[in-house]
Order: C-alpha cells, then structure tokens, then sequence
C-alpha cells in the first residue's frame, strides 16, 4: 500500500494468564509458544523476584517478550503495561495477539481494568478473556491461606483445574464444585501440564464486562487512574488487600531499568499478602552431592511454608543448566539447555513463601558451593 490513509485496525486480543504460585501459569505459556498456530504472540510477564527467574524458564521462540516491572499493581504495573501495549500498538499487524502472565500474587483486576481505562489502549485493544490457572493439589491449602487464590478464580473467564495427575478422581471432583462454587459461569477444563487445547483458551471473546461490573460496580471508574498511590495505597475495588511496602529491600534492585515516574516513598512490593515474603540467592557453581540433598531437606522440613521455590542451578563441570522448581513439598529438576558460550555460570535460586530464616538458607546455601 502506498496510500498513507491508516486503515482502521481491528482491536488485538488480549488473554491474561493468572492463577497462583506455581499453578502453572508459564507451562501454558510455553505451550502457546511452541504449539503451531500460525499465530504471532507478544508476551508480557510481571515477575516478583528480583533476579529474574521467570524469564529464564520461558520457552525460547520468535515470540517478543517484555517485562513488567516488579512493583504495586495499582500504579506502577499500570503504567509499564500501557507503556508495552501502547509500543505495541505503534507496529500494527505484527501481533495476533497480546498475552499477559501476571504473578501469582497479583490480583488480575487492575490488570484487567488497564484495558478500558487508557483511552488508546482501549480503542486498539480488546480483553478477550482472564484464564486462571488451579493447582488442583493445593487449592484447598490456598482457599485457607490466601485471599488472591480465590479473587484469581472469582475473576476469570476461563478457569484450567491443572495439576490432575496430582490428585484422585475423588479429590479432582471436589475442587471442580469448590471452583464451580467461587464462579459459576467460568468455562472449566481439567489439565495436566496445562495440556488444553488452545483453541479453549485463545480467541474465546469470553471477557464479559457486564459480569465484571455486576461484581464490581467500579470495574470502570476513572477514579481508580487518578489515584496517586503513596505507601498506604488502599484502592477501592471490592478486594482489600494490606500491601507489603518492606518485606524485600532488594525488591527494586532488578536488571532491567524501567523509566519510571512512580510516587512511592521506598521500596513497593506486588506482595499483596502481608505475610508472604521471598528470599532470593545467588553463588557460583553447586556441588550435586550437598546441593541435592540439601534442597531436599529444605523442602521436606520448610515446605509448608514454601508456596513457591525455582532456581537455575550451575553445577560444576556441568556443560548444561539445571532447573529446580518447587511448589510446597514437590519438587521437580531437569537439565533446561547447555550453557551459551560467555554465560556466566551463575546460580539464582528464590524462594516465595512464609517464615523464610533468610540468613539460614542463605548459609547453608553457600555451604552447597563446589568452592565452599
Ligand atoms: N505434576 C504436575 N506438575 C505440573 C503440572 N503443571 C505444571 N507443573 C509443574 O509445576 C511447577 C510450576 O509450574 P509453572 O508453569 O512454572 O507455574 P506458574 O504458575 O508459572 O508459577 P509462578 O510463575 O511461580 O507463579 C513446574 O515445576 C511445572 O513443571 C501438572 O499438571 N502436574
């Protein structure tokens, strides 16, 4: 074409992934990244954690993936997201769709809400459906101890029961009543590894705005976008949440520099539970023979506290990288892919959870070291 006329875009779909801790959010991800559909995908992904494991555990593909920045989600991770959607949205026709994987700790609705607030944002995209991920072996733990698990359920338009090969048929029954309980007109599916077919889960014009309101008659207020978020940000949607403004100094010490023009005083946390805290470590290579082991032992002894545990692990004269990932007392590895040439052969391991001795993990961590 070489008239210069800009041609009425059709609005880009948008899916948001949510779903708590270890649900298995990115496993969907990577589905979507690797399965052949001809269709081109923007990620976007909001981790907390401030040395960036998440993104190591994405699929390599084409696909562009931006980060959000770690921050309150009422403000900063507003802001990040208009300013992706909105570079996005500068490149017409390169994208099919946008997909965002919030944290497990997030509340999807300001997410949502951050489609029809902007005014560019919402001429030029559409929500077309919240899918949250249940990790069916702990949704009953989570229902007890943590508010979001359950707003991610209330929330979404498509709802993956996964983790099955975890639970009996018996077990499996009762989670799809609780979760048919907390939202009846979900969609539901059960999965393992997140197996769905993606045709359930993208393309679904399944956001139902009018659904959003009934539950909260200010999804669309504009009020929401004035507020200026200070260290006792309260924002009035219909979920409450205390906000977490110092559990983790390190919180903002993260690689990547966002331009940011944000109001907090201090450290900001996307911990919307107070009690939830993560500790973060870093060292050189590992000796298997206390590494193992002593992951073991943590997650034996400390896993009920331990909603979430992930970690690239170098092991000595090891020429691939090790992934360890965690969720309470399950624990799984597996070599992830070589080492690149010039990659620092680094070890980062985090920790999510509640009641976390810092200085104890950190010490008996170091002791793992093949130099220690
Ligand atoms: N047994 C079993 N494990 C699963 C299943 N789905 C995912 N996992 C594992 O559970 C762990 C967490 O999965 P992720 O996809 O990383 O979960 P997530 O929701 O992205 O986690 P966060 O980003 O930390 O919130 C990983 O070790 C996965 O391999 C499943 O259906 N069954």
């Amino acid at each position: 074409m070489t008239d210069a006329i800009p041609t009425q875009q059709k609005p880009i779909p948008v899916t948001v992934l949510t779903g708590y801790l270890g649900a298995g959010k990115t496993t969907l991800l990577n589905r979507i990244l690797s399965e052949n559909h001809g269709k081109k995908y923007a990620v976007i992904v909001n981790e907390f954690g401030e040395i960036g494991i998440d993104n190591d555990l994405i699929v390599e593909s084409d696909e562009e993936i931006y980060e959000m920045n770690n921050g309150c989600v009422c403000c900063t991770v507003r802001g990040d997201l208009i300013r992706v959607v909105e570079g996005l949205m500068r490149r017409p026709g390169r994208f099919d769709g946008i997909i965002v994987e919030t944290t497990g700790l997030a509340d999807p609705v300001p997410v949502a809400q951050t489609f029809f607030m902007d005014d560019d944002v919402r001429a030029k995209t559409e929500l077309d459906a919240v899918v949250a991920l249940v990790d069916a072996k702990h949704l009953p733990l989570r229902l007890k101890d943590s508010r979001e698990a359950e707003d991610q359920i209330a929330f979404a338009d498509v709802v993956l029961i996964n983790k099955t090969d975890l639970v009996t048929p018996e077990e499996l029954a009762q989670i799809e009543d609780i979760v048919h309980a907390i939202n009846p007109s979900a969609r539901v599916y059960k999965t393992s590894r997140s197996g769905v077919d993606l045709a359930r889960v993208l393309d679904q014009g399944a956001f139902n705005l009018e659904r959003a309101l009934e539950n909260d008659p200010h999804f669309l207020d504009h009020d929401h976008d004035d507020h200026v978020c200070g260290p006792d940000c309260d924002h009035d949607h219909h979920h409450h949440h205390a906000h977490d403004h110092d559990h983790d100094h390190d919180h903002h010490h993260h690689d990547h520099d966002h331009d940011h023009d944000h109001h907090h005083h201090g450290a900001m946390s996307p911990i919307h539970d107070v009690t939830v805290q993560s500790v973060s470590l870093r060292g050189g290579e590992m000796n298997p023979e206390r590494f193992f082991p002593w992951i073991q032992k943590i997650t034996q002894t400390q896993g009920p506290n331990i909603l979430r545990l992930k970690g690239i692990i170098a092991f000595k004269d090891d020429p691939e990288r090790y992934v360890v990932q965690g969720v309470h007392m399950i624990i799984e590895g597996d070599h992830q892919r070589p080492w690149k040439d010039g990659e620092k052969h680094e070890t980062r391991l985090v920790f999510i959870g509640r009641e976390l001795d810092h200085e104890k993990l950190e010490a008996s961590f170091k002791a793992c070291e093949a130099a220690a």
